[in-house]
């Protein structure tokens, strides 16, 4: 039983096509661990599309975010602030998850 990361469904098909290999939360979804496999979701009807494997979890500031940041989101870092304020309206610091899809066995339910 793998835990579960939900994203919002415009965001499948950049995370099934390995576009999108990071994503940036607040402390209430800073629980995934390096190594761990999750069961991913989407937000809005609980859809099961992927498992991904978690590469690397920590901490960052907003003003930290780059370009390389952006690109890993498959973004503008303009486009990344905003999607980033309308998610998390006010708010400066952020976990950031880097991970890959798993393949084989693990990319099924
Ligand atoms: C419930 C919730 O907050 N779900 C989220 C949060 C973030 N994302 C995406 C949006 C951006 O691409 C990055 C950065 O936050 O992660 C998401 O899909 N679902």
């Amino acid at each position: 039983m793998y835990r579960k990361l939900t994203f919002f469904s415009r965001f499948v098909p950049d995370i099934l096509a390995g576009r999108k290999t990071i994503t940036l939360r607040d402390e209430a979804e800073s629980w995934p661990r390096i190594g761990e496999t999750l069961d991913v979701h989407t937000f809005e009807d609980d859809r099961w599309f992927c498992r991904i494997c978690v590469e690397d979890v920590h901490p960052i500031e907003l003003a930290a975010l780059d370009d390389t940041h952006a690109r890993q989101e498959n973004m503008t870092l303009a486009e990344l602030k905003d999607v980033l304020a309308g998610i998390y309206p006010g708010r400066d610091a952020f976990w950031l998850i880097r991970f890959k899809l798993c393949s084989g066995d693990d990319s099924q339910p």
